[in-house]
């Protein structure tokens, strides 16, 4: 068993990373097993860039392989918000059951059928002596009238999965890890994850 570290503070994320890179034969390390108090600052514009920089900074701290996820929620209604700044959509702290509650009263009075939306995650993989690696998974979905389901993490409640009809928070985490967004993303660094396990 391999350990890798991901360059995250989010639970919800590394409980994901956990049970998708078991697979692999790899445990994850995060930043909270490491020092919380490490803050990167997420100065991009994109996914890919926010992704990249975390992997990176760890990579030339550590000089170890890292990975890093940058991810968020894109709302067609909305323009594309609260995409990169999905964490920070309610103010600088970041509480997803605030960010959830403004998504919901933006999207006041939109009907279903113009509440589509997509989940995003960037995974990088920075490495000591060779190139950086960034992909990108989406899923596909509509944004729910209220709160459903305690599964998952952030807009997960809120969020509809193209083709179901109960949110992510009602999809156990196996059905979620087959299907997120982080999921797609995961899969296109699996050649890389194989030589490393
Ligand atoms: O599967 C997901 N299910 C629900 N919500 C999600 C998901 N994936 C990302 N999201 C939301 C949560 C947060 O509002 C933002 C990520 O922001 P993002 O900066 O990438 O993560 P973060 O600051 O929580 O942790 P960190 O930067 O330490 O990895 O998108
Ligand atoms: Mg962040």
């Amino acid at each position: 068993m391999k350990e890798l570290l991901v360059a995250t503070k989010n639970e919800g994320k590394i409980g994901e990373f956990r049970d998708m890179f078991s697979k692999y034969n790899i445990s994850v390390k995060s930043l909270l097993d490491l020092d919380e108090s490490i803050d990167i600052e997420e100065t991009g514009t994109t996914f890919e860039e926010n992704a990249v920089i975390k992997a990176q900074t760890m990579m030339e701290q550590l000089n170890i392989p890292v990975v890093a996820d940058d991810s968020g929620l894109e709302v067609d209604a909305l323009n594309g918000a609260p995409g990169v700044y999905s964490a920070r959509y309610a103010g600088i702290e970041k509480d997803d059951n605030e960010n959830l509650q403004k998504l919901l009263n933006n999207l006041e009075g939109i009907p279903e059928s113009q509440r589509d939306a997509r989940f995003v995650c960037a995974v990088a993989v920075a490495r000591p002596g060779a190139a950086t690696i960034v992909k990108r998974g989406t899923c596909e979905g509509s944004i729910a009238n209220e709160p459903q389901g305690s599964h998952g993490f952030g807009y997960d409640p809120v969020f509809i999965p193209k083709g179901a009809s109960r949110t992510m928070a009602e999809h156990t985490s196996d059905e979620k890890n087959k299907i997120s967004h982080r999921h797609h993303a995961i899969k296109q660094i699996e050649e890389w994850l194989k030589t490393q396990a």
